[in-house]
């Protein structure tokens, strides 16, 4: 008997402010399990521009991925989620492309993630590094950000509780 598929239909959409507490409800449980960071909304709102979602044909939101830049050639994929029911259909997979070609378009050529999804990331080219991958010069700057996700990036004492457990990973998308 054939096997039975399920097909979800969806597309990759520019994030709008009315989806942003759709997001945050569907990455709760996510920051409840300490898998992603939580956020308050006004982040959330402040960053609606980095943001790509998926949405089904009815208007559910199944999906989302931002893309931060943080210098010249890097940027840092971000709460790429997916609601459990909608697991394995490709959607995660084409909100990273979509965030690819956000980057490229912005002229990134480097993408830094910090994730528990390695093989998910390895299968789209990401590679895990070691230590902080940029210049002196750009780390002294780096340091002024107040963003966390930077303060992530660049392995600060101080956010290591949030990255316990996560792996760092990079992609040349040139
Ligand atoms: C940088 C950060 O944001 S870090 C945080 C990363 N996110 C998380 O940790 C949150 C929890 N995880 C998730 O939400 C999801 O697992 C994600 C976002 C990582 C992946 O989302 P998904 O939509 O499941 O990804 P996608 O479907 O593209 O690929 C996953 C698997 O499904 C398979 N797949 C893709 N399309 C299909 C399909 N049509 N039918 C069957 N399988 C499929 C892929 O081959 C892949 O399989 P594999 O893992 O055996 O190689």
């Amino acid at each position: 008997m054939a096997e039975h598929v399920v097909r979800t239909e969806y597309t990759v959409r520019r994030a709008r402010t009315s989806d942003v507490p759709k997001i945050q409800a569907l990455i709760e449980p996510l920051v409840q399990e300490r898998i992603l960071l939580g956020k308050e909304r006004v982040v959330f709102y402040e960053a609606v521009q980095e943001f790509r979602v998926a949405e089904t044909p009815e208007g559910e939101l199944i999906g989302c991925g931002a893309l931060h830049v943080m210098w010249e050639d890097l940027g840092e994929v971000r709460t790429l989620a997916v609601s459990q029911k909608h697991l394995r259909a490709g959607v995660g997979g084409a909100i990273l492309a979509r965030l690819e070609e956000d980057a490229l378009e912005l002229g990134v050529t480097r993408l830094f993630c910090l994730t528990f999804e390695v093989p998910f990331f390895e299968r789209h080219g990401f590679l895990p590094i070691g230590e902080t991958v940029v210049d002196p010069e750009v780390y002294y700057e780096l340091i002024r950000s107040r963003d966390e996700g930077v303060a992530e990036f660049l392995d600060l004492a101080r956010v290591k509780p949030n990255t316990l457990g996560n792996t760092r990973m990079m992609k040349t998308i040139v």
